[in-house]
């Protein structure tokens, strides 16, 4: 492995540990991708089946753009490699990161019907670079399609400028950023924004 992935891999495995201590892998589900080359494209990306919460030398595999492994390995790559495709090729993203929490589950499907849900008035959209007083961070919301190529589709056609993650329904959500460092802070902050979110509704009960 080049120095260069093997310092991909590295990033990508600490997040993963991150992610797991905070428990957003239950039942081996999740997954992560890191980019190491924009063109031609190729990313680690996590392998299939996995218990993400165990960090081993079998992790991650690398794949071009077509989500195929580029070198012989008995790994298979994630079942969801193909959002991490999409949203390579429709964003500036060079990390992306899928979990399923009860939180974002919960939300996807409160907000299913309409689509979509908005945050504002809140400190922490200040995590997506919004600074303005009335700002308000929009998370799309797609239903979760079997057909995986199809449930790619439906989270591509969904990106936009100032979209930084998109919720499958009752399924999870898979978050994006330039690097590791802001896909991890945008992850953060919206699990909080969809955990506080939750926790009003209730008390207003
Ligand atoms: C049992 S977890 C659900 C999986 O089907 C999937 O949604 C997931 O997130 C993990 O799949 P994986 O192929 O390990 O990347
Ligand atoms: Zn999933």
């Amino acid at each position: 492995m080049s120095e260069a992935v093997q310092e991909k891999w590295n990033e990508l495995a600490d997040i993963k540990d991150e992610l797991a201590a905070r428990d957003w892998f239950p039942g081996t589900s999740g997954n992560l991708s890191i980019k190491v080359s924009d063109s031609p494209l190729s990313f680690l990306v996590t392998a299939s089946g996995k218990d993400k919460r165990k960090r081993t030398a079998e992790d991650f595999l690398l794949v071009g753009g077509n989500g195929q492994p580029l070198e012989e390995t008995h790994l298979k790559p994630s079942a969801e490699t193909v959002l991490h495709q999409q949203i390579y090729e429709k964003t500036d993203a060079g990390c992306s990161l899928h979990v399923h929490t009860i939180d974002n589950n919960v939300i996807s499907e409160l907000y299913g019907e309409q689509g979509e849900i908005t945050f504002r008035r809140q400190e922490l959209i200040k995590a997506f670079n919004i600074w303005d007083e009335d700002g308000e961070i929009n998370v799309p919301i797609v239903e979760n399609y079997a057909d995986l190529p199809r449930l790619g589709d439906a989270v591509a056609e969904r990106i936009a400028p100032g979209i930084y993650g998109v919720l499958i329904r009752n399924h999870g959500i898979t978050a994006w950023g330039r690097n590791g460092f802001e896909a991890k802070k945008h992850l953060e902050a919206f699990e909080f924004l969809f955990s506080y979110h939750l926790k009003m509704l209730a008390l207003r009960k």
